[in-house]
């Protein structure tokens, strides 16, 4: 089964559209650049994620004080860049769950998930048929959509697909192409059942 979550939540709109929605994670991005915001703000908005929906905290540039400020509200971290070992293991002993970002000169992780990517947030995709080989489940990013991620879920058969700047029309979540992604999410895994009835 493939989980899906949305990233790049800056609004309480933006929250009551995943409610609505449900995927299983809902990201909130602490690094700079244009869905940014606060841990504070972060932490406000994930107390209103309906029960089921995970929220995660996006970071570039790990601050393990700031992180650990965010816990009881958000207990899954997202490491954009590559991580060493250490790092994990001190997130770990913190009580977090670790996704971290694997690259084709380093695929290799000792986070739960492997997350790969094309930028960051940037709407850009992978070659999907070309990843790197990767020694966690996989965590899928990089310009998906409604449109192409049953291609994408087809090909790299991810534990994870994670999905923000094209989920938006003038910068902002659009409730039709979010809906449409977590759909087209669900949809696999109705069709994979079909299939193996
Ligand atoms: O969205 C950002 O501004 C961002 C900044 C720094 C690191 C990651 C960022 N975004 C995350 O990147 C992936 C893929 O995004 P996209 O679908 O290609 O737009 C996702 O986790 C974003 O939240």
């Amino acid at each position: 089964m493939t989980a899906v979550k949305v990233c790049g939540l800056m609004t309480p709109a933006d929250v009551a559209l995943v409610n609505r929605v449900h995927p299983d994670y809902a990201g909130f991005v602490l690094a700079a650049g244009r869905h940014q915001v606060s841990p504070k703000h972060a932490l406000a908005l994930a107390a209103g994620l309906a029960a089921g929906i995970t929220p995660v905290a996006v970071v570039v540039a790990p601050d393990l004080d700031q992180l650990a400020k965010l816990r009881p509200g958000i207990t899954t971290v997202q490491l954009h860049r590559p991580a060493a070992p250490s790092l994990v293991a001190a997130l770990h002993a913190l009580g977090f769950t670790v996704f971290a970002r694997v690259t084709a000169e380093q695929p290799t992780t000792t986070a739960d998930l492997a997350l790969l990517d094309a930028g960051d947030g940037s709407g850009q995709t992978l070659d999907w048929h070309h990843l790197p080989r990767v020694n966690r489940p996989l965590m899928l990013a990089g310009g998906l959509d409604g449109g192409n991620v049953q291609a994408a879920i087809a090909c790299t058969h991810p534990a994870l697909v994670d999905a923000s700047s094209r989920l938006e029309t003038k910068g902002r979540k659009d409730a039709a192409k979010v809906q449409a992604f977590v759909v087209a999410v669900r949809e696999t895994e109705r069709n994979f059942s079909d299939v193996k009835r």
